[in-house]
């Protein structure tokens, strides 16, 4: 519901005797008010089932069971509340409450006023009628001055709606990508396909909800009053005329939820075949080259035209339905405007009132049925509403973490980060010009009795897992495709925890210790360990924020309309950041110097994924890697595009750096950067056999090995 809408319903029946012509046009299917109703209206019992993106829906839980309306309301209410709360109670809720008071206050002035013009009126109309020419010139300039000093509360009253409203958003947007961003939880929602579209819930719902929880109370707050003030004139007048209205609104909103329940279930399809139409076309944005290359321009055509034709023939639906509700609610509407005055005219003939009093009653008539006719009017917006409240609240259980987690699986890996140990062991390790030296070395990470699983279905990737790293071990992990290569290193950034066994890493940054809760994210980001996918994630930004991700990051500003959550949770903390001429040199270092000339300065900003060639951006990670120095570096097929040479020069780099490292690769010509090499074989489903082994790479005769693959 919008600004429209509410003095439609608290001030319009006054102001302007057309008011039945503005409600309908609210209501019109060129309205944007109503393309928004059309738009966004779902209703509650599809909670939990894809709006947008059809490749994720049918992984998603089906929606749970609901035995009646009444638990069925009151779950929505504790939803709605769990949702809203948290900004009223907030750093900001000093500012927040008194903006909702003004707004309260602004709208029972407006309240006031109309009831003050329903008098005015019934004045005008009598002195119209009663020929007086000096009482007429009087009304008239009362009215004018009326509306002079009326309409600000009027325009008062939505700006500081408005603008609450934008300030709740605001500090809830915040709200939500914080803990959305925390511990993954953006990586498991999307790995696991917990709930569809995060990303329109955050956008499109968070603006909804609190536009609309705003718009709601007041409507009910000044519903309220106005059903006071006005009924109290309407009885005074006639009270049969009470009765009728009575009559009159309990009937036209029974049949109009009778009439449109199939149109919600229509909108909701409509969101969601708008969503796949739109999901297919960032599809094919996202992979113009391979379409391009493929020359699959044709069945592209066919599948986007398909979807929109799916949701066209929807849209036809619901525009005959909807065709077929307002026969009923137009009718509705305009006999407003003619029965109080039929059912109070046969006393103005009889002379028990004045003629002016049939004008008060149609305003006054208008007025209440706008309060009892809610659910007539706003049909579409409440049943959009109570969809956007589920979805909120479902993503908020989520950032929650209660529901997170599969309660029936008792165990999970044990990720920890401790202080590191005092030097006690010695290692052999390989020096950057090929000999094997032993010296003391610290242990950077510990894996006992590992077994790790597949998060979606369990399946047991690696078997009983033991592997020490220390300082300046170099591991490379070697096996079939699907074995589980990635999964290891995704279990030890904390992103997968299915499986059992424990993870340690012994890492220094005392302070970094000393904080209540300790988190793999903030150990990442805080530069001690460094994770190089093998496709490199491109920022959108300059070529020196490409450089300086993801260790350095712009401090975060305060958020607008000065709400005040931390911001710091994110910033990173580390070293402080290199200059220019340390980003210059690094890129020089990974073979990469000429793209700064040839995109014009580290200020350059570009679609560094289009721009760049795979080879180029693996380069550009090592560059980051060789710019944040972390302790450990978990590299994943990290040179897979380049050629044996440049990658020969990276490894070299960063062994210089004295970084120590665990990559992924098939290439043997990647064991002579390495002094460990851990060989994973595809893990038999019916074996509980470890299904690894850890050989010293210069022990080149056992590289056959014995397991099978
Ligand atoms: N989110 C997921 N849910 C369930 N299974 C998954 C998920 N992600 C990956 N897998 C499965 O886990 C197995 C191991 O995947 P992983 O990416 O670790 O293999 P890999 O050894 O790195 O393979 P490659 O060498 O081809 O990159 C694969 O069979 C894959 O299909």
């Amino acid at each position: 519901m919008r600004r429209k809408e509410m003095i439609l319903i608290t001030a319009a029946p006054v102001f302007s005797p057309c008011s039945h012509l503005l409600l309908r046009h609210s209501l019109h299917p060129s309205s944007p008010l109503r393309h928004e109703s059309i738009h966004r209206s779902k209703i509650s019992r599809f909670r939990g089932v894809s709006a947008a993106s059809s490749s994720s829906s049918s992984l998603l839980p089906q929606p749970p069971h609901r035995p009646d309306k009444a638990s069925e309301l009151r779950a929505l209410w504790k939803r709605f509340w769990k949702v809203a709360a948290p900004f009223w109670f907030s750093e900001d809720k000093d500012q927040a409450r008194l903006r909702l008071a003004a707004v309260f206050a602004l709208t029972l002035a407006t309240t006031g006023i109309s009831v003050g013009f329903n008098f005015l009126g019934r004045d005008f109309y009598n002195a119209l009628a009663n020929k007086d020419q000096d009482q007429f010139t009087k009304q008239l300039l009362y009215y004018l001055c009326g509306f002079a000093g009326g309409i600000p509360f009027f325009v008062l009253r939505d700006y500081a709606k408005e603008t609450l409203s934008l300030r709740w958003r605001s500090w809830m947007t915040k709200y939500y990508l914080q803990r959305y961003l925390k511990d993954q939880t953006f990586y498991k929602i999307q790995s696991q396909s917990m709930i569809d579209n995060p990303d329109q819930r955050i956008v499109d719902d968070l603006s909804s909800f609190t536009a609309t929880a705003l718009s709601f109370s007041l409507t009910l707050f000044s519903a309220t009053i106005d059903l006071i003030s006005f009924s109290n004139i309407l009885f005074t007048i006639y009270p049969p005329l009470f009765l009728v209205l009575l009559l009159y609104s309990f009937g036209g909103t029974a049949i109009s939820v009778f009439l449109g329940k199939g149109l919600v279930n229509l909108n909701f399809l409509q969101e969601k075949k708008e969503a796949d139409f739109r999901y297919s076309l960032v599809r094919v944005r996202e992979n113009a080259e391979s379409i391009a290359f493929y020359g699959g321009e044709q069945n592209e055509m066919q599948l986007l035209l398909q979807r929109f034709k799916s949701a066209f023939d929807n849209l036809t639906e619901l525009l005959i339905a909807s065709r077929n509700l307002e026969f009923f609610t137009d009718g509705y509407r305009y006999l407003i405007q003619i029965l109080p005055a039929a059912v109070v005219a046969p006393m103005f003939f009889s002379g028990k009132i004045e003629f002016g009093v049939i004008n008060q009653s149609v305003s006054a008539f208008n007025h209440i049925l706008g309060d009892f006719s809610l659910v007539v009017y706003q049909f579409q917006a409440i049943s959009a509403f109570s969809a956007v409240i589920d979805r909120l609240g479902e993503f908020d259980d989520l950032l929650d973490n209660n529901i997170s987690r599969d309660p029936s699986q008792l165990e999970e890996i044990e990720l920890t980060y401790q202080s590191e140990l005092e030097p006690s062991f010695t290692s052999s390790l390989l020096d950057s010009n090929g000999s094997i030296q032993s010296r003391q070395n610290q242990k950077l990470l510990e894996i006992e009795e590992l077994t790790l699983q597949t998060p979606t279905n369990g399946t047991t990737l690696v078997h009983s897992l033991v592997a020490d790293i220390y300082d300046k071990d170099h591991l490379l992990i070697m096996g079939p495709s699907g074995s589980g290569k990635t999964s290891l290193l995704r279990a030890m950034a904390g992103l997968w925890r299915s499986g059992k066994g424990k993870i340690t890493f012994y890492l220094n940054s005392q302070d970094d210790f000393e904080q209540e809760k300790y988190d793999s994210q903030r150990k990442r980001s805080s530069g001690d360990v460094l994770f190089l996918p093998q496709r490199p994630y491109m920022v959108l930004g300059t070529l020196r924020q490409q450089l300086l991700y993801p260790t350095w990051s712009s401090t975060m500003e305060a958020t607008p309309g000065g709400s005040q959550i931390d911001g710091t949770q994110f910033k990173i903390v580390t070293s402080s950041q290199p200059k220019t001429d340390d980003l210059m040199r690094t890129l020089e270092n990974v073979r990469l110097g000429h793209i700064v000339e040839r995109f014009g300065g580290l200020e350059s900003l570009q679609e560094w994924s289009s721009v760049l060639s795979l080879g180029e951006q693996q380069r550009l990670a090592f560059a980051r890697l060789l710019l944040c120095q972390p302790k450990l570096a978990l590299l994943d097929e990290s040179t897979s595009a380049l050629d044996e040479a440049n990658e020969a020069h990276l490894y070299q780099q960063i062994q210089a750096a004295g970084i120590t490292y665990i990559s992924i690769g098939h290439r043997q010509t990647l064991t002579k950067f390495h002094n460990k090499i851990l060989h994973i074989s595809t893990a038999d489903p019916k074996s509980m056999e470890r299904n690894w082994r850890m050989e010293d790479a210069n022990a080149k005769d056992s590289l056959s090995g014995t397991l099978s693959q």
